[in-house]
């Protein structure tokens, strides 16, 4: 089932307007993820289509059928979301039975079902506790466990991983991921943990300041990102954004500071410009001659790469991620260089589309 979202927008009042012209296609069987920082409305727009927060204008549909003025239980979805209620006086089992014996299940076909669910979160040793005798994360397990055992072909998850310590959350992540495939689940996933979305999603909604900032594949949200903000949302460690400025004496010159320029093969469109390089995207040299265009400040091996913290002579930070492990002491005089991958961004943070074939020298 495909769920469209056509110029939603939000207000709670009118000095809280969350979202606005939000538009979108989930299709059938995807795994669409929405990110971005707290409060942006994430948990607001999931709520809106699963009808339990009215929309302010614009339409919600399924399956092509506007579904504005149903309520939660006709649109046939399931939810997982971080304060999901369960009943205080049912056990674990019955939690995440309830719903398909209000269907009239089959009761072998229920038994299965909550089994295998419970199974498949490690829960079945506690099948017969009640919510107030688990953890946090047990109990968001339990939610977990309903939206598994369900045979609804929506699924909505607000950040349901949450709760769960580094070593489960993975081990979920994959059994979601492996599920959603399995039973061809249109699953719309709320987090702001840009690693579970690269990960699991088919297509990523980056959203803040009210708007859907860009909507693509992992693979187009990190490589070819809409503007700044996308670009600093995605990536560790984070990329290097420096300010340039069009050069007084060559049009196609950006000066980062008179020892770190990049030539363009067209003019520069603006006087100021930001330039984008992942940490990956450039090369540090040691070097003692005039060359030097940064030092040392400090460096971080993290196992299989080192993290190089520099200064550039124009007095920006950088950072530098080299493969192995790498011996610079610091104030170290280096010689960065990037030539490939270089994004720019005008002064409001908005893509620039500039050649690609731009390189930096010293
Ligand atoms: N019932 C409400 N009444 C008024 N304002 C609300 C209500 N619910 C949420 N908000 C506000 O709407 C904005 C969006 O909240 P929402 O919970 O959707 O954000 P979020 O992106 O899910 O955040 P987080 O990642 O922190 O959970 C916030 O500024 C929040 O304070």
């Amino acid at each position: 089932m495909s769920i469209t979202l056509r110029n939603v927008r939000k207000d709670y009042d009118a000095q809280t307007e969350v979202l606005k012209d939000i538009s979108v296609k989930v299709e059938t069987g995807e795994f669409f993820v929405i990110v971005g920082p707290s409060g942006c409305g994430k948990s607001t727009l999931l709520r809106m289509i699963a009808g339990l927060t009215p929309i302010t204008a614009g339409e919600v549909s399924i399956d092509n059928t506007v579904v504005n003025d149903l309520p939660p239980k006709a649109r046939k979805l399931t939810m997982v979301f971080q304060n999901y209620a369960l009943f205080p006086f049912m056990n674990v089992w019955d939690n995440v039975a309830f719903g398909l014996k209000a269907r009239k299940m089959d009761q072998a076909d229920i038994k299965q079902r909550v089994d295998e669910a419970l199974k498949m979160v490690n829960l079945t040793e506690l099948a017969k506790r009640k919510p107030r005798e688990l953890s946090g994360g047990q109990r968001q397990r339990v939610a977990l466990a309903r939206a598994v055992a369900s045979d609804a072909k929506i699924c909505l998850m607000d950040e349901p991983l949450s709760n769960l310590d580094a070593q489960l959350r993975i081990k979920m992540r994959q059994e979601i991921y492996a599920l959603q495939r399995k039973l061809g689940l249109t699953l719309i996933y709320v987090t702001h943990d840009q690693v579970e979305a690269m990960t699991m999603a088919d297509h990523i909604m980056v959203l803040n300041d009210q708007h859907v900032q860009q909507i693509g594949t992992p693979s187009e949200i990190y490589q070819n990102p809409a503007n700044e903000f996308v670009a600093k949302f995605f990536g560790t460690p984070q990329i290097n954004i420096l300010n340039a400025t069009r050069s007084k004496t060559d049009n196609h010159v950006l000066d980062v500071d008179s020892d770190l320029e990049i030539a363009l093969d067209e003019e520069v469109p603006a006087e100021n410009v930001k330039i984008g390089i992942r940490p990956d995207d450039m090369k540090v040299e040691a070097t003692e001659s005039v060359e030097a265009n940064a030092t040392i400040k400090n460096t971080g091996f993290l196992g299989d790469e080192t993290i190089i913290y520099a200064t550039l002579n124009s007095g920006e930070d950088i950072h530098v991620v080299v493969p192995g492990q790498v011996n610079y002491r610091i104030f170290q005089p280096i010689k960065v260089t990037a030539d490939s991958n270089l994004m720019f961004f005008d002064k409001d943070g908005k893509r620039m589309n500039l050649s690609k074939e731009a390189y930096v020298h010293a």
